[in-house]
């Protein structure tokens, strides 16, 4: 079981979406940005390195999401979903395909990652509504 944190980042009522390249496991497949728990760090840190190293931000994180585990066929992960805001730094796609702003009526027009559905469906059902 793999561990990974990933960050829904908001800006202007809309959401930082990112599609997987065609290289990666779960090709062209969209996430939310975020990656593996090392050794020795929490996840709030990996959460805050991978979006680093992904985007060049940085961000504040607000609140957990409900975690999700989900089984692949090969691997199976846990993925903890974190709410956040952009505290600095100017955006640059550093390793996926491309990236999108998306408002929250949008998000299933997107061909997602399964461990992700869940995410969304608790951020559209909640989240939007109490902040
Ligand atoms: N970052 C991120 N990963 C996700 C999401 N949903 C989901 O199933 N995953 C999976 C894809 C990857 O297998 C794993 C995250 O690994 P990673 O981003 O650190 O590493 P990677 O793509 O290089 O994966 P790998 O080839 O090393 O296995 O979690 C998500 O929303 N965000």
């Amino acid at each position: 079981m793999i561990h990974v944190a990933c960050a829904l980042i908001e800006k202007d009522n809309q959401l930082l979406i990112c599609q997987r390249s065609a290289e990666m496991k779960l090709p062209l497949k969209w996430e939310f940005p975020g990656g593996k728990q090392e050794e020795a760090e929490s996840l709030e840190e990996c959460l805050l390195r991978e979006v680093e190293e992904e985007l060049s931000l940085n961000v504040t994180i607000h609140k957990p999401l409900t975690k999700v585990e989900y089984h692949y066929p090969d691997f199976s992960l846990t993925l903890y979903p974190y709410l956040c805001s952009i505290k600095s730094g100017k955006l640059s796609v550093n390793e996926h395909e491309q990236v999108q702003w998306v408002d929250p009526v949008d998000l299933w027009k997107y061909d997602w990652a399964n461990a992700d559905l869940p995410i969304i469906e608790e951020y559209i059902r909640t989240t939007r509504e109490t902040i």
